[in-house]
């Protein structure tokens, strides 16, 4: 299933967030959103997620979900979100409760799920006792489990230190290698848009407009051993983003 955002334009009371925003998140790919803070990046997750309504504009889903897809629009916080006193396991069960599946085909999805996230180890283990990194590995085998179409992941690694969230990216791209997954990855790190993503939308700073969209067409299993090349891409998108982060920055000091 692809996505289709058409001339999105959004307020919260009188304030304009975002203007006249397009662009597509074809099935298969990794769509990275970046820019400065307050442009607008998690209203648009939030848009294409449905949680809220754009003001002006649409979005498209063209094609079908995933068959057996449960909730094929499945969001992954920066905050992991998993409930304490369950075990992996039992938060991965736990979107899978309000779905009319047997005992056994929630099991069987659970087990195949960690399994694919590399977490079976540690199934009956409660959050306290795992890293962050694990943490938010168990959020990613959770939001798996429902067969979305598309993540719409919101700053998954930025809670992690830098050495944990290198893993975790590692982790990322051979799971996209394997699955193909199709995301929208919110960051404010370059270097991870850069390594994961096979578009790179800029925003402008509020009213988040489309600054420029950046494909990146080295692939996924390149990267890591390519990184003067992401270097530069890396420039061209701060050299894209600069002026309108020190602006951001500036209005919120004036504030
Ligand atoms: N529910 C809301 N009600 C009112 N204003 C909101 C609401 N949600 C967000 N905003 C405002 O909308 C603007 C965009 O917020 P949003 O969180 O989407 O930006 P962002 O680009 O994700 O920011 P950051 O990079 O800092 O996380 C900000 O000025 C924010 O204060």
């Amino acid at each position: 299933m692809d996505l289709r955002l058409r001339g999105i334009t959004h307020f919260y009371g009188d304030l304009e967030v975002l203007r006249d925003v397009d662009f597509g998140v074809e099935a298969g790919q990794i769509v990275c959103l970046i820019g400065p803070s307050g442009c607008g990046k998690s209203t648009l997750l939030r848009l294409l997620g449905g949680l809220e309504r754009p003001a002006h504009g649409e979005i498209l889903q063209l094609g079908a979900p995933p068959a057996g897809s449960l909730n094929p629009l499945t969001y992954v916080f920066q905050d992991f979100a998993l409930l304490p006193w369950r075990t992996a396991a039992g938060n991965v069960s736990l979107v899978l409760e309000d779905h009319p599946l047997s005992r056994r085909e929630r099991s069987e999805i659970v087990a195949d799920v960690l399994a694919r996230t590399k977490l079976s180890e540690f199934a009956q283990v409660l959050p306290r006792q795992l890293s962050g990194g694990m943490k938010q590995r168990v959020a990613i085998a959770r939001a798996l489990a429902v067969r979305p179409a598309c993540l719409l992941m919101d700053e998954p690694l930025s809670a992690l230190d830098s050495q944990t969230r290198e893993l975790l990216l590692d982790d990322l791209v051979e799971l996209w290698l394997r699955e193909r997954f199709t995301a929208c990855y919110v960051t404010h790190n370059l270097a991870e848009a850069v390594r994961l993503g096979h578009k790179v939308v800029v925003l402008s700073r509020r009213p988040g407009r489309i600054r420029e969209i950046v494909e990146i067409d080295m692939p996924l299993e390149q990267r890591k051993h390519a990184l003067a090349e992401l270097q530069e891409q890396q420039s061209r998108l701060w050299e894209l983003m600069r002026e309108e982060a020190m602006a951001a920055d500036r209005e919120l000091a004036d504030v």
